[in-house]
C-alpha cells in the first residue's frame, strides 16, 4: 500500500503523534480493503471467518444422494421483453450445484428460454388465468423461490407474483426477491415485510426506490451502512443486499461488506447471476444447520457467498474478455470461481 511504504520517509520528519495517525490510517485502509469488513452492532469475532462459514454449508458430493437433494430452485420471471434474466438466474443455480432449476414465465417467453438450454424445466404459466395455482402445485417440490428476474412490470403479472409470494410464505419457502420483484415490493411492501426467510437484492436504483417507499425520505448516500441497516429494520429484519461498488449486506442487526475484487465492467445480467446463486446458497445454509455457521444468520452467510461468487466470476471473465465481457462469459466461470473461493 503506497502510503504505508513511504512511511519510513515520513518517520524521520514526523512526530510520534503524526506517525501514530498515519499508522491508524493504514490500518483502517487495510480493514476496508479486506474482501469483507464488518460494522456490527455486536463484537466482530463471530463473523470473522465468513468465508469459512460459507464453505461449511456446501454439501458434500456423495454417491448416497438422489436427484434434487442438492437443491431444487424455482425462478419466477421471464416475459416478452426479458428472457435472458431468468435464464441467467436459472442456469447459474445449476452451475453452482443445484440439481434442478425450473423457470415459471409467460407463455411467449417459454419457447425462447427453453431454446437457450435443455437443462432448464420451463413452465409457460405466469400469464395464465390460474397462474398462482399452477405455480402453487410446484412449491412443495422446490427448496427456494427466486422472484423477479425478467418478470416485467405488467399489472396482471405483478398480481400473480403477489399471489405466488403469499403461497410461498404460507409454506415457509425461502424467497429471493430481485429485479421487478423489487418493483412490486416497493409498491406493496406488506407483501414481504416481516418475512425473515426472504432476501432482497436491490441494485442502486431498486434500493433507492424501496428506501424512499419505506422511510419516506431519500437515501443518505453518505451513510451507506446506516441506510441498509435502517431499511432492513423497516422491512422487519429481512436480509438485504445493496449491490454496488461494494455490496452491503444487512439483516437489521449486522452490516457485512463484500468488496471482493470484480472489475469495472457493468454489463446487464450480473444481478440475475447473483440471484440464482443466492437461491442455492440459501437452501444450503438453511440445510447445514446453526452449528455449521457458528449460529449466524444463514441468510447473511448465503448472501456473502453469492456476492463473493458473482464478483469472482466477473473478475475471471474480465481477465479473459475485458470490455467485451458479457454475463454469459461470467456464467462459464462459475465452476472455477466457486472452486477457487470455496473448495481450495
Ligand atoms: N438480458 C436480460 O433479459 C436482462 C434483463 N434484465 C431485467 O430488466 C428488468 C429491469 O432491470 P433494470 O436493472 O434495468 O431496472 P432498474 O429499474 O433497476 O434500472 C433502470 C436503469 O437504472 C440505471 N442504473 C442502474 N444502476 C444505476 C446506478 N448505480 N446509478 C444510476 N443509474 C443506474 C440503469 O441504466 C438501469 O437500466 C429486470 O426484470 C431485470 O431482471 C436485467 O437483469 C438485465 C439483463
Ligand atoms: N461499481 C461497481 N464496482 C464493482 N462491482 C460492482 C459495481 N456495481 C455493481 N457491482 C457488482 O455487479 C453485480 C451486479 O450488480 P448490479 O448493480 O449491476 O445489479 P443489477 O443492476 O441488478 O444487474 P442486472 O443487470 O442483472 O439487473 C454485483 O455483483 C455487484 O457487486
Ligand atoms: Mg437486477
Amino acid at each position: 500500500m503506497a502510503v504505508c511504504s513511504s512511511m519510513a520517509a515520513w518517520a524521520a520528519a514526523a512526530s510520534a503523534g503524526v506517525l501514530a495517525a498515519i499508522l491508524l490510517f493504514c490500518l483502517q485502509e487495510a480493514v476496508l480493503e479486506r474482501p469483507f469488513s464488518l460494522r456490527p452492532t455486536r463484537p466482530a469475532k463471530d463473523m470473522e471467518n465468513i468465508f469459512q462459514l460459507v464453505r461449511n454449508v456446501i454439501p458434500p458430493m456423495t454417491s448416497k444422494k438422489h436427484k434434487g437433494q442438492d437443491g431444487k430452485i424455482g425462478i419466477i420471471g421471464g416475459c416478452k421483453e426479458y428472457t435472458g434474466a431468468p435464464y441467467f438466474a436459472a442456469i447459474t443455480a445449476l452451475k453452482v450445484g443445484a440439481d434442478l432449476s425450473q423457470v415459471f414465465c409467460t407463455k411467449d417467453a417459454a419457447t425462447v428460454i427453453k431454446s437457450y438450454s435443455p437443462e432448464l424445466i420451463v413452465h409457460p404459466v405466469l400469464d395464465h388465468p390460474n397462474a398462482v395455482s399452477e405455480v402453487d402445485k410446484w412449491l412443495p417440490r422446490l427448496h427456494t423461490l427466486v422472484i423477479g428476474p425478467g418478470m416485467g412490470r405488467e399489472d396482471a403479472i405483478l398480481d400473480n407474483a403477489k399471489g405466488i409470494i403469499e403461497k410461498a410464505k404460507s409454506k415457509g419457502l425461502p424467497i429471493v426477491i430481485d429485479a421487478d420483484g423489487l418493483w412490486l415490493i416497493a409498491q406493496q411492501p406488506s407483501i414481504i415485510q416481516g418475512y425473515q426467510r426472504a432476501v432482497l437484492t436491490p441494485n442502486f436504483m431498486e434500493f433507492s426506490r424501496l428506501y424512499e417507499a419505506m422511510l419516506s425520505e431519500p437515501v443518505e448516500t453518505s451513510d451507506q451502512h446506516g441506510s441498509v441497516l435502517r431499511l432492513s429494520q423497516a422491512m422487519g429484519n429481512i436480509t438485504i443486499i445493496q449491490k454496488g461498488e461494494r455490496d452491503l449486506i444487512s439483516d437489521g442487526d449486522k452490516v457485512l461488506v463484500c468488496s471482493h475484487e470484480g472489475s469495472s465492467r457493468r454489463c446487464g445480467g450480473q444481478g440475475d447471476l447473483l440471484a440464482g446463486s443466492l437461491g442455492v446458497l440459501v437452501h444450503w445454509a438453511l440445510l447445514a444447520g446453526p452449528e455449521k455457521i457458528n449460529a449466524q444468520n444463514p441468510f447473511l452467510v448465503a448472501a456473502f457467498g453469492a456476492c463473493s461468487l458473482t464478483r469472482q466470476c466477473n473478475h475471471q471473465a474480465f481477465q479473459k474478455y475485458g470490455r467485451s465481457m458479457t454475463t454469459s462469459d461470467m456464467i462459464s466461470e462459475v465452476g472455477t470461481a466457486f472452486n477457487k473461493l470455496f473448495e481450495t
